[in-house]
């Protein structure tokens, strides 16, 4: 599945909403049993979260947004397929989020394809289900840093602190990723499904259990008038980088 959102692959309400129609029909193809995530344009995965969808909106809007970014989460992180993230380009925040709830994770090896949860850089953070999701792939106390600092780790520190599971060079991401899945396909579905299950049902249940209550958070943080002025400010300070 290649991501498809020009210019950045921000994943706005319409990108998520397509993202989890397709993956409930490639969940209810019987054919299908492996899935790679990459990018359309090499250089960047995904800049996470539309922050036009997060800025200048009405409540019921944020709301909708929000709704539409857990009900991906649970899709993703559920699926029964392999999950395979070809990662071939910069991977901030959501991008980040959404690599880590595949299965496998490889990265391009290119200084400038960073990775992480940099929330904290926006002034905003990061919601205890993404938390979790980084706990349970790098551990707590790397994961205590990386969230208060905002780190986007290159490569080569992404694979040392295991937030991916390999680095390889550009031209062979797509072909490492078939053999990875090769691999993760020699095994029984049944067997790797409800271990999959097993291993991510407390996470899924933490979410499950306080859905509503993580949206009403979320549309009252970001309809704070200090929020609201950090993402203007940031997304400022993305423009100005161009000029
Ligand atoms: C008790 C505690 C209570 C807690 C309650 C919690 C409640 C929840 C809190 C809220 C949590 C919200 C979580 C958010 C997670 C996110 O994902 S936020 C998004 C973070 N993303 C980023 O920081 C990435 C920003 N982008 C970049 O760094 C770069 O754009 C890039 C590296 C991805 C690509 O660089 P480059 O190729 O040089 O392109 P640019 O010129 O920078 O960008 C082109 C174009 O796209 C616009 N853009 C970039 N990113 C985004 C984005 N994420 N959303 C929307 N738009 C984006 C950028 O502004 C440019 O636009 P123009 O062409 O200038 O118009």
């Amino acid at each position: 599945m290649k991501l498809k959102n020009p210019p950045v692959n921000s994943l706005s309400l319409e990108m998520l909403t397509e993202l989890v129609i397709n993956l409930e029909k490639l969940e209810n193809d019987k054919a299908v049993r492996g899935l790679v995530l990459t990018s359309e344009y090499p250089g960047i995965f995904s800049a996470g979260l539309d922050l036009m969808e997060m800025c200048g909106r009405n409540p019921a809007h944020y709301a909708e947004y929000w709704k539409a970014l857990q009900e991906f989460w649970l899709k993703l992180y559920q699926s029964s397929l392999v999950v395979v993230a070809a990662i071939n380009g910069a991977s901030p925040a959501g991008g980040c989020l959404m690599s880590l709830i595949c299965d496998y994770r490889i990265l391009a090896d290119n200084p400038k394809y960073t990775i992480g949860l940099n929330e904290t850089l926006l002034g905003i953070v990061a919601p205890f289900w993404f938390k979790d999701t980084m706990v349970n792939t790098i551990g707590h106390r790397a994961s205590e840093r990386a969230l208060q600092l905002g780190l986007l780790f290159p490569p080569a520190e992404a694979l040392q602190v295991g937030l991916v599971d390999q680095v390889v060079p550009e031209d062979k991401l797509q072909s490492t990723a078939l053999s990875v899945m090769a691999q993760w396909l020699a095994i029984p579905d049944h067997a790797r499904q409800l271990t999959k299950t097993m291993m991510r049902k407390p996470t899924v249940d933490h979410l499950v259990k306080q859905r509503d209550a993580d949206i009403q958070n979320f549309v009252s943080f970001v309809s704070r008038d200090s929020i609201q002025k950090s993402l203007q400010m940031y997304l400022q300070k993305l423009r100005q980088k161009k000029s």
